[in-house]
């Protein structure tokens, strides 16, 4: 195994195919890594925070993968601001169950519709420390689900920052400008540059 390869332990191809081009090589980045996707069934812990959730993963990865590997996982949660932040972590399991649609008319009835999408990121450097990334996107929650159905619930959440537009409506390079995901990624590769 190459000693630059770290390893991304998820089981979500959309994630994968986002993080993928978040870290993609641009030429300038010294030193190079590479990222190998591996899909291991982590521990996701109930009633913990966002950090301690991702944290808990990264510390399983580590106990499963060989001393001295590099890897990440990440933990993305879909927080209303009318429910304190529920359903945040749990977020899969309400578009699960209930379909996206039903999810957005949760809010029905309430003025806020205001959503904060969050990444944590928990990098384990080949020294076995941790180092915790977290970027947050500010939004609404549509009524009506609008553009692509592939990933989760990116048709029903309207960045606050965009044109109007759902994260399915946009095209990957944009929601990966504006997205949670897009920040919490930038301060990894930041680290992993040495630039923090
Ligand atoms: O529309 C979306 N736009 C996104 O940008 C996004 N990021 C995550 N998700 C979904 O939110 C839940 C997070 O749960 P999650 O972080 O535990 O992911 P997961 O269990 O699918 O993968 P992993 O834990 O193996 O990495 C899962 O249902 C993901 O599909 C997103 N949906
Ligand atoms: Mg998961």
């Amino acid at each position: 195994m190459a000693s630059n390869e770290i390893v991304f332990i998820t089981g979500n191809v959309n994630k994968l195919n986002e993080v993928r081009m978040l870290l993609a090589n641009d030429g300038a980045q010294k030193p190079s890594f590479t990222i190998r996707n591996m899909n291991l069934d982590l521990e996701e812990v109930q009633g913990a925070n966002l950090e301690e959730i991702a944290l808990t993963k990264c510390k399983e990865a580590v106990q499963k993968l060989p001393t001295g590997q590099a890897v990440f996982v990440e933990d993305t949660a879909l927080c209303f601001d009318e429910f304190n932040g529920l359903p945040g972590a749990y977020i899969k399991w309400f578009v699960k169950s209930m379909g996206v649609e039903k999810v957005a008319q949760m809010l029905n009835g309430f003025e806020n519709r205001g959503a904060k999408a969050v990444t944590t990121v928990v990098y384990a450097d080949n020294k076995g420390e941790f180092h915790t990334f977290q970027g947050i996107t500010a939004g609404t929650i549509v009524n009506t689900p609008r553009g692509s159905r592939t990933f989760g619930w990116d048709c029903i959440f309207q960045p606050n920052e965009g044109s109007g537009e759902t994260y399915a409506e946009m095209a990957k390079e944009q929601k990966n400008l504006i997205s949670q995901r897009g920040r919490a990624f930038a301060k990894l590769k930041m680290h992993l540059q040495g630039k923090s």
